[in-house]
């Protein structure tokens, strides 16, 4: 059974979108010089295609577009949702969860995901922050590093898991992402890569 999917990263501008992509789909980290995303980018791994959108404002009118199909139905695909916890974009994270909710279905996966997170020295926002913030909306929420590699592939493999259950409809074998995600990552001080 072949199960093809998108999903959407969404985030404001150099929270690490598009490294966590590569580091994902190539197992290797983007260092140095930072391009900025372009509109909307995407990356197929396996059976996984996934978009990569542009944070900044100005592109903003193209990413939405991506939120419904030809005919104007709510469509879209399950997304992670980022900020990063070395400057302020957590605080308009907020912002990201209200606007994905007026955009998305009323089912759509999201995951929160906290990333930069081997940048230690420079940390700004507290994982309890980001707990808290997830438990409000009821999402899940992983700290992750594009650089170390730190719970990338579970962020990946989790959303796959629960959108597999959800599209097999099997109800005896129901899928706990919130549980799944709490078992298996892995904490900010431990690197796993
Ligand atoms: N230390 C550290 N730096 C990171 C990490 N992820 C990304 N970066 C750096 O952050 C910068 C921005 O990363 P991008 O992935 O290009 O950011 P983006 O969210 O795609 O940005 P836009 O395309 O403008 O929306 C780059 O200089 C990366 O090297 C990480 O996990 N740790």
């Amino acid at each position: 059974l072949m199960c093809f999917m998108q999903v959407m990263l969404v985030g404001d501008s150099g929270v690490g979108k598009t490294c966590l992509l590569v580091r994902f789909k190539d197992g290797a980290f983007l260092a140095g010089s930072f391009i900025s995303t372009v509109g909307i980018d995407f990356r197929v791994s396996s059976n996984q295609w996934i978009w990569d959108t542009a944070g900044q404002e100005r592109f903003r009118s193209v990413t939405h577009a991506y939120y419904r199909d030809a005919h104007g139905e709510k469509l879209i695909p399950p997304l992670y949702l980022l900020y990063v916890l070395v400057s302020c974009s957590y605080c308009i994270c907020q912002a990201w969860l209200t606007e994905i909710h007026e955009y998305a279905q009323q089912d759509v996966v999201l995951m929160l995901l906290g990333n930069k997170a081997d940048a230690t020295h420079n940390r700004v926002v507290k994982r309890e922050d980001g707990e808290k913030l997830a438990k409000e909306f009821g999402v899940p929420f992983m700290e992750t590093s594009a650089r170390s590699g730190l719970n990338v592939e579970l962020a990946f493999t989790a959303v796959a898991k629960e959108l597999k259950h959800r599209f097999m409809k099997d109800p005896s074998e129901r899928f706990k992402l919130h549980e799944y995600v709490n078992k298996e990552m892995k904490g900010a001080g431990c690197c796993r890569t």
